[in-house]
């Protein structure tokens, strides 16, 4: 049977193009201003050659300290390989210009060849030590890179995690993290450009000794005659590396789409709700619209290298033009004039060698500058730099809120404001209100994820801005609305290796959330992982999720429960349990309970009512439930509904 994606035809774009007529641009306006970030694109245009050039030697001192962190052994061993090599590039080529001079003096062939042969000895000797090292070279660098680019990917985690949870909204944020992340993908590829800028500079220091001694105009001459096509290149790299700037934004996107499209999460949607056809389509204009961009680099970028080439080309003529005028003008001798034809070359081969590898690593080092930036103060969100260092001496007695306003990056009003709310540890408070309230945003506040915009929230007497974040959090259990669903083992699933991990300390939080009723349908018990992705998996189902995570936060036994919404995908047996067991819980927690079902709120001992981001009643469910405003009208709705459904 065909599949619904192949018998579909796709929307046609609404100016009628199609993705294949070579218009991509004009198909796609929309998307493109979507998910463009102008703030990146400026801080790369900043980049020059010459400062690049600048920072070509602390770009190869990098990589090899990144290297020497990862793996001593095969730093130590590819920087030996590369002396090495560099040393037998200039014994032999020495060799080659002693046979040379052997070969064209006078006397007979014979006696020549005797005085050529311990040259052409060292050049054997040389040839084939070389070319073990090369394999040495490759064998240490297939060592070395999966090390290094696992290594940066932990730096990436890390500094991500070391971010306000806020930095997501702030503009140009979550570019800095892709562009970063791609510097952390290619730190294995500075290490090995890096080698072949070394490898290459080792040889052309041979061969720089041998034109030197032949005669001094030689080399700066091959220098002079490289510039150009050095300074094509670097701006070719930068054109190419400015490309993937522009695009991030929409790579980003591209990224997510196929995200979406092809995982477990989000399989059912795409399939029964056509979104699949639908994507695909969105997909293929958008990714025109980055391949253009990338295609315009491309273009230019080999502009740029066919112009350094030719001029590389002329300047090549020019410095053979010079070597024929030494020999003509009796300058230089014939012998010497053979043993320049060599080294000429492989000072010309190092020397491109060099262009070639340093423009490449220039624009690695750009990418890598950028991973660099971003684990510096993660794009200038590190929690380390907006909040406090202080600890707790002991776990909070009392968690408020005072006079608060949040606002979101970019968000066009306030989510909350002027709001004050407090719990004490062996209380409950309910937080209600109709949908975008702000009751999440409060909630996030009050754990000190989000730090107020004005006001100030405090834990006893300590403003959760002074506190050291992840200190602060070992107190807090926290049940969110959206929770992940995590490829682990039960068992990790609810410890995330922290308390007591013991199998009796599980089974009570299991007990508590209603999560006992499981283990036994799972094959390993605590032990089984919670996916049917991998092999011996098992999947949960949406209930059975919360159920989990609402065992995570008993577990804990933090001082501060948040539970936002926490059993809005329970059975009603599971929900009773739940409920019935919160006081016991709220013994030694504070609690706060963000809910739709207002029955529930009953158990609070203070219900707080929000509305458009303002607190607009307080009070317990008996005064509530009688007192005429938002909350009684959301109540009585809920009965009647109930009352008309059961009719
Ligand atoms: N991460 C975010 N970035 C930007 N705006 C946000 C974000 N989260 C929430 N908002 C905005 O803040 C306002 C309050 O949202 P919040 O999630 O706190 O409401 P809520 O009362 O918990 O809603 P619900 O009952 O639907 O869960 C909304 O207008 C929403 O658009």
């Amino acid at each position: 049977m065909t599949s619904a994606i192949t018998q579909e035809q796709p929307p046609q774009p609404p100016n009628g193009t199609s993705q294949d007529d070579g218009s991509e641009e004009a198909s796609v306006r929309e998307e493109e201003f979507l998910y463009r970030d102008a703030s990146r694109l400026q801080a790369g245009s900043l980049l020059t050659t010459r400062t690049m050039a600048r920072r070509l030697p602390v770009l190869v001192l990098r990589s090899l300290k990144m290297a020497w962190r990862v793996d001593h052994g095969a730093t130590v061993g590819l920087l030996v390989c590369q002396v090495a090599t560099g040393v037998l590039a200039a014994l032999g080529l020495l060799a080659v210009t002693g046979t040379i001079t052997a070969l064209i003096s006078s006397g007979a062939i014979t006696e020549r060849l005797w005085d050529a042969a311990p040259q052409l000895a060292v050049i054997a000797a040389a040839t084939g030590l070389r070319a073990l090292l090369g394999i040495i070279v490759v064998w240490l660098t297939g060592r070395l890179r999966p090390v290094l680019a696992r290594a940066a990917e932990v730096t990436m985690v890390e500094a991500a995690l070391s971010a306000e949870l806020a930095a997501n909204n702030k503009p140009g944020y979550n570019d800095a993290y892709d562009i970063a992340d791609r510097g952390a993908q290619v730190t294995p590829d500075l290490v090995e450009e890096a080698q072949d800028v070394l490898a290459a500079t080792a040889t052309l220091a041979a061969g720089a000794v041998v034109l030197t001694v032949l005669h001094p105009l030689l080399l700066p001459l091959l220098f002079l005659a490289c510039l150009p096509q050095a300074a094509a290149y670097v701006r070719s790299a930068r054109v190419i590396y400015l490309a993937g700037l522009e695009t991030s934004g929409r790579r980003r996107m591209l990224g997510k789409l196929r995200w979406h499209m092809a995982y477990m999460e989000s399989s059912e949607e795409m399939r029964a709700c056509l979104a699949g056809p639908f994507l695909i389509d969105r997909y293929r204009k958008l990714a025109g619209s980055v391949n253009a961009a990338e295609r315009k680099a491309a273009n230019t970028g080999a502009w740029m290298g066919l112009a350094g080439a030719v001029a590389g080309g002329v300047a090549s003529i020019a410095v053979w033009a010079a070597l024929l005028w030494l020999l003509a003008s009796g300058r230089m001798s014939l012998a010497a004039g053979g043993g320049a034809v060599f080294a000429l070359q492989t000072a010309t081969g190092s020397v491109r060698g060099i262009i070639n590898g340093g423009a490449r690593l220039v624009r690695t080092g750009w990418y890598v500058q950028d991973w660099q930036n971003f684990l510096d103060n993660a794009h200038g969100q590190a929690m380390a730099d907006s909040r406090g260092t202080a600890a707790l001496p002991a776990p909070p007695q009392r968690f408020e809120v005072r006079d608060v306003t949040y606002r979101y990056d970019g968000a066009p009003k306030d989510s909350l404001t002027g709001a004050s709310l407090h719990v004490r540890r062996g209380e409950i408070v309910a937080l209600v209100g109709e949908n975008g309230s702000g009751k999440s945003t409060l909630s996030r506040l009050l754990c000190g994820l989000l730090l107020p915009t004005d006001g100030e929230v405090a834990w006893d007497h300590a403003s959760t801005a002074e506190l050291d974040p992840w200190e602060a959090w070992k107190h807090v259990a926290l049940v969110p609305q959206k929770f992940t669903y995590l490829p682990l083992t039960m068992r990790d699933n609810i410890t995330f290796g922290q308390g007591d991990t013991s199998d009796a300390a599980l089974l009570a939080a299991c007990e508590a959330s209603g999560a006992a009723e499981m283990l036994p349908n799972l094959r390993s018990g605590l032990n089984t992982l919670l996916t049917s992705e991998w092999f011996g998996g098992q999947q949960l189902s949406g209930g059975q999720w919360q159920r989990l995570v609402l065992t995570r936060a008993f577990h804990r036994q933090a001082a501060l429960l948040v539970m936002d919404e926490p059993t809005a995908a329970l059975d009603a047996r599971a929900e009773h349990r739940i409920f019935s067991g919160l006081r016991e819980l709220a013994k030694d927690r504070a609690v706060l309970l963000i809910t739709h079902r207002l029955t529930n709120v009953a158990i609070a001992d203070r219900i707080v009512v929000l509305d458009e981001g303002r607190i607009v009643q307080e009070g317990t469910y008996a005064q509530l439930t009688q007192e005429p405003g938002l909350f009684k009208s959301l109540w009585d709705l809920q009965r009647r509904m109930s009352g008309e459904i059961a009719s």
